[in-house]
Formats: structure tokens, C-alpha cells, sequence
């Protein structure tokens, strides 16, 4: 009987639920705390990714994402970010924890032998010297095989992309990406083992000198207790004692050392969070006005860096308010390169583009965006609905949940009968790598769309911004059929009418009627004017012009007339046929 004979039944019932209470808190407790920590963690990770992410998009440029360097170190902050909070909090409770064990045990050891507790604890400094270097070693270990690992990352989604797997398939070079990339972690691997290696033999030294600072205190406390210096029991005592300081030093050390670690990736995260602006930014950069008077390219002379040639050397010509300028020029020619520029993607290195004459670095980027619509050579596919994907373009229209604009816009764009046609409309998603998750879709996979299907998305996206002061069209019509392309540059030469835009095309038929076309070769303005001028001009322009006439004749004997025909009248043959 472990109850007094007597004793209320109301008492001992109170007892044992008090009892049992204690056993739930003391069982739930670790649980508990697991829960909260994970929470933590998830929070941690979630504010920590956004300030991430947020501090690359006030990135101004393109360049720092063209970085091989910060590349790495976007993907190094990913990792650290979410996790160095946590780790560290974690560290300084054991370490807390610890240091109140090694306390306790030290009491002991000082009680038998004080020479003994100092040597114990000195030899802590080497270990966390030792260890702190290691890591040091571990981090610019990590930061070295950046590159590598992006590699492997990069063959690693090549070999599970669907774009890539056509040609792997066709060209069987799959096996050879793998090999690639199996050596890009066979070298990870080598800089690990590397790694591994130092820290072995690091805790091998350290082991031993623990080892025989135990070693030599127990020869003390055997010959202390055969000289009835000290008990048996003190000997126990010591014995246990050493253990237990080294054990908790060992425990301390390592803490310590994954926190250092852990705050020296997480210099990456706030390399990227801190990091200053890519482009400079004029204290008082102004808002970009409604253009009144046009763009001027001002002597801009354009590298990608110090590094690379120059791609523009001296640009110079103007797309007036309410004008149409074709931008014409052989492949790699600096065409794509100047409407970047135009975008304040890159600051020219030399020269001005100024925006009613006010330079473009004085104008806030932002604002500068914000009366510019475009459609790029390498456009985007989102993996979302075909109207997120034209919504895209004016994002406080597609917040505003009116389809009218979305419609519109790709009625304009030739895209609106394709997007009626899907199994959802507007609503279907665009992707076979997500379901789509709509509340009756059923979980269907996305429906993936052709080039040029994707090409009038992207078209419409622009247009979607239709009351922008400039649109800049680079290639839009590249991947279109004949009766789309065809219906794209009526919509376009309507759409242009009055607007100041920029069209980027090799199809020549698609320009000649800008108000203004500018030949580019050699990183220069080879020559400028209207379609008729160039032609009379007999330059470039009419050389290139002639040269696609002659692919639309039906006769080849007709050749040598083509040139001929359109030089004499300044109005040639239409040389991209439908697209008239
Ligand atoms: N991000 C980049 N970094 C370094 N060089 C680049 C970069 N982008 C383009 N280039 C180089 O700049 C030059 C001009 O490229 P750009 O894309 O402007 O030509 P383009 O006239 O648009 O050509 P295309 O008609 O083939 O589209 C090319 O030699 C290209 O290699």
C-alpha cells in the first residue's frame, strides 16, 4: 500500500491526476517544443525568402543576373536563408545547455585535482580553434564548387526539361549530358572528400589530445589514490568527471562551430539583401513624364562588360513622338542589345538615351517601365492561365478580375479564337508540368500551347498595355503563320498609327511602312530614312530587301529584275508576301 490507510479517496484522485498531468506535460513537451521550433523555422524561412527574392528585384538591370558569382551566391543565400535563424537559436540553447553540464561537471573535477579542471578546459581552445578553421575551410569550400554545382544543376534540369528532351532524344546526347554530369559532381565530390579528409584528420589530433589528457589524469588519480592521496571514490568521481567535461565541451565545440558556419553562409544572404543597386540611381531620379517630343540615342556606345566586345559603338538616331521606327540589321547586329537599353536594362557606357531630353539615368526606372510596353525576342511562357499569361502584362488589370481588357487586347493580338478554343477559355492553364487545380477542372493536366500560339500571348500581353507611351515589338511575329502574321501587322500598322513604336524584324515587309528605318551594322547607323529613301539609296537596306524579294518570287529567271523594279520606284515587291 502506497497510500496511508485513511486517506481520501478525493485526495488520492487528485494525485494521480495530478500525476498524470505531469506525465502528459513531460511527454508532450519535447513534441511541443519540436512543433514550435519547425513554426519557427517555417516563418524564418518564409519572411527570409521574400527579402530575398524582393531585395533581387529591386535589382535596376539584367546584369548582376548575367553574374556567374552572384549566381551563386542567389543560390547559397537561398540555402542559408531560411535556416541560419534557426540554427543558430538552436546553437546557443545546447550551447547554453552544455555549458551548464560542463559547470556541473567541472564543480567535481575541481573538488579532486584543480590542475586537472584546467587542463581540461584549456584544452578546449585548441579544439575550438581547430574547428572554427574547418569551418572557415568548409565555406570556401562551398562557395568554390559554386560553380560546379550550378553546372550540375543545370544538366541535372536539362536532362529532365520536355524542351530539351526532343533534341537529347534525336541526337542521342543524353548519355553525354549525363557523363557531364556526373563530372561535374565527381569533382563536387573530390572538393568534399577533400574536406572530409582535413576534418579527420582535425578530429583525429583532437580525439588523441583528449585522449591523453584523460590518459595522463587517470595515471594521476590511480597513483593519488595508491598514495592514499585521494579515495577510491574520488578516483570514480574524477574518472566520471573528465568524461563528462570533455563530452560536454565536445558537444559545446561543435555547436559552436555549426553556428560560425551557419553565419558565415548566411554572409551570402545579406551580401544579396544588402547589396547595392546594380545600375546607379540618381538620388533625384524623377518620374518619367508622358513622352511629348521622342527618344534620342545620343553617341551610345554599349558593352556587356569590360570583358566583351562592343556590341554598339556610337548609336545614333531618334524615334520621334508618334512615329514608327523599323530597327533592321543582321543577326547579332546590337538590335535586341539597344532595346535593352531602352529599358534601362544596361546603362550605355558611353553616350545618352534620353527620354524627351532628359536622360534616361535621371529617370526613375520604374516609372520609365511603366509607359513602355514590349514584346520580346525571348518572351516569357508562364505555367499559368492563358489569361494570367496575357494578364501579366498590367497586373492591375488582371487584379481587378475585368476580362474585357484581357479579351480585347487578345482580339488585337489574333490570340482571342485560340483562347475560346481551349477546354477552360481564358481559365485553362498553360502548362503540362502543373494540373490544372480549378474547382471543377478535376485536376486535368495544363494544355501546352505552339510557338507561335505562345508568340500572340505574348503579343497580347504588350498590347494590354496599348495606353503606353512607347511599344517596342522585337521580332513579334517570328513564330507566326502566314494568314496570323499576316493579321498581327494590319492589327500592328493600326495599332501603331499615332503611337511612337520601335519594331525589331528580319522580315522587311514587316517594317518598310515604319516612318523611319535604321539599318544597324558593325555597331553603328549604317544608314537611316524611309523605305523608298533606302531603296533609292541602293545601301544595305536595298541589298537585304532585294535579297528577300527574290525568296518570294515564283520565277527565278525574274531575279535579276527584282532589284531592279523596286530601285526604280522606291516600291518593291512585297518580299514578305502574306504579311502585307
Ligand atoms: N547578355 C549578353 N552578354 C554578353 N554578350 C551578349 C549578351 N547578349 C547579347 N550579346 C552579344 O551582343 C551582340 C548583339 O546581340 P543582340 O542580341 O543585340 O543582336 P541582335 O541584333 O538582336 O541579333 P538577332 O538578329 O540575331 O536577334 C551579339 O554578339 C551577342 O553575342
Amino acid at each position: 500500500m502506497i497510500v496511508a490507510p485513511g486517506t481520501p479517496d478525493g485526495r488520492l484522485a487528485a494525485v494521480a491526476a495530478g500525476l498524470a498531468a505531469a506525465g502528459v506535460v513531460v511527454t508532450l513537451a519535447p513534441h511541443a517544443a519540436h512543433y514550435l521550433t519547425m513554426e519557427v523555422e517555417r516563418r524564418v524561412a518564409l519572411v527570409s525568402q521574400d527579402r530575398l527574392f524582393a531585395a533581387a528585384e529591386r535589382l535596376t538591370g539584367l546584369a548582376r543576373f548575367e553574374d556567374p558569382a552572384f549566381l551563386d551566391r542567389l543560390r547559397l543565400a537561398q540555402q542559408s536563408g531560411g535556416r541560419t535563424p534557426g540554427v543558430v537559436v538552436n546553437s546557443v540553447f545546447t550551447i547554453a545547455g552544455g555549458a551548464v553540464t560542463i559547470l556541473g561537471f567541472l564543480g567535481s573535477l575541481l573538488v579532486v585535482s584543480p590542475w586537472m579542471a584546467a587542463a581540461v578546459l584549456l584544452s578546449a581552445v585548441p579544439a575550438l580553434a581547430v574547428e572554427l578553421r574547418l569551418s572557415r575551410g568548409r565555406a570556401a569550400m562551398m562557395w568554390r564548387i559554386g560553380p560546379v554545382e550550378r553546372r550540375e544543376i543545370f544538366f541535372r534540369g536539362l536532362l529532365s526539361d520536355v524542351r530539351a528532351a526532343k533534341e537529347l532524344r534525336l541526337f542521342g546526347t543524353a548519355g553525354f549530358l549525363r557523363d557531364r554530369m556526373a563530372r561535374e559532381r565527381r569533382t563536387a565530390n573530390a572538393e568534399h572528400r577533400r574536406m572530409d579528409r582535413r576534418v579527420l584528420g582535425a578530429q583525429g589530433g583532437l580525439g588523441a589530445l583528449s585522449a591523453v589528457i584523460a590518459g595522463a589524469g587517470l595515471v594521476w588519480a590511480v597513483s593519488a589514490a595508491a598514495d592514499g592521496r585521494v579515495s577510491v571514490g574520488d578516483v570514480s568521481l574524477f574518472v566520471a568527471a573528465v568524461a563528462g567535461v570533455q563530452a560536454a565541451m565536445a558537444g559545446v565545440v561543435r555547436d559552436i562551430t555549426m553556428a560560425h558556419h551557419e553565419l558565415l553562409m548566411f554572409g551570402h544572404y545579406l551580401a544579396v539583401v544588402d547589396g547595392g543597386p546594380d545600375l546607379p540611381v540618381r538620388a533625384a531620379a524623377r518620374p518619367a513624364p508622358a513622352l511629348r517630343q521622342g527618344i534620342e540615342f545620343r553617341d551610345v556606345w554599349f558593352r556587356y562588360s569590360p570583358d566583351h566586345p562592343w556590341v554598339l559603338r556610337g548609336v545614333d538616331f531618334t524615334v520621334g513622338h508618334g512615329r514608327s521606327v523599323g530597327l533592321i540589321g543582321g543577326n547579332g547586329a546590337g538590335k535586341s542589345t539597344l532595346v535593352k537599353l531602352l529599358c534601362r536594362m544596361y546603362d550605355p557606357e558611353r553616350g545618352a538615351i534620353l527620354w524627351d531630353g532628359v536622360d534616361l539615368r535621371d529617370l526613375d526606372p520604374a516609372s520609365l517601365r511603366d509607359r513602355i510596353g514590349a514584346v520580346f525576342q525571348d518572351f516569357m511562357e508562364y505555367d499559368l492561365t492563358a489569361g494570367e499569361n496575357i494578364g501579366l502584362g498590367d497586373v492591375g488589370v488582371l487584379e481587378s478580375g475585368d476580362r474585357a481588357p484581357l479579351r480585347e487586347a487578345a482580339e488585337r493580338a489574333g490570340a482571342h479564337g485560340m483562347v475560346a478554343g481551349l477546354p477552360r477559355g481564358y481559365d485553362t492553364l498553360l502548362s503540362r508540368l502543373f494540373f490544372d487545380g480549378g474547382a471543377d477542372a478535376g485536376d486535368e493536366p495544363g494544355v501546352p500551347l505552339s510557338g507561335g500560339q505562345w508568340q500572340r500571348l505574348a503579343l497580347a500581353r504588350a498590347y494590354l498595355r496599348g495606353r503606353r507611351d512607347l511599344l517596342i515589338l522585337d521580332e513579334p511575329s517570328s513564330g507566326l503563320d502566314a494568314e496570323a502574321e499576316y493579321a498581327v501587322h494590319t492589327g500592328l500598322r493600326e495599332h501603331r498609327r499615332g503611337r511612337t513604336s520601335l519594331l525589331v524584324s528580319h522580315r522587311l515587309g514587316a517594317v518598310r511602312d515604319a516612318d523611319l528605318l535604321v539599318v544597324l551594322e558593325g555597331g553603328r547607323v549604317a544608314e537611316s530614312g524611309t523605305h523608298a529613301e533606302l531603296v533609292a539609296a541602293g545601301g544595305v537596306y536595298a541589298r537585304m530587301f532585294g535579297l528577300q524579294a527574290r525568296g518570294y518570287r515564283e520565277d527565278p529567271a525574274a531575279d535579276g529584275q527584282a532589284a531592279d523594279e523596286w530601285t526604280a520606284d522606291g516600291q518593291a515587291p512585297d518580299p514578305a508576301g502574306s504579311a502585307r
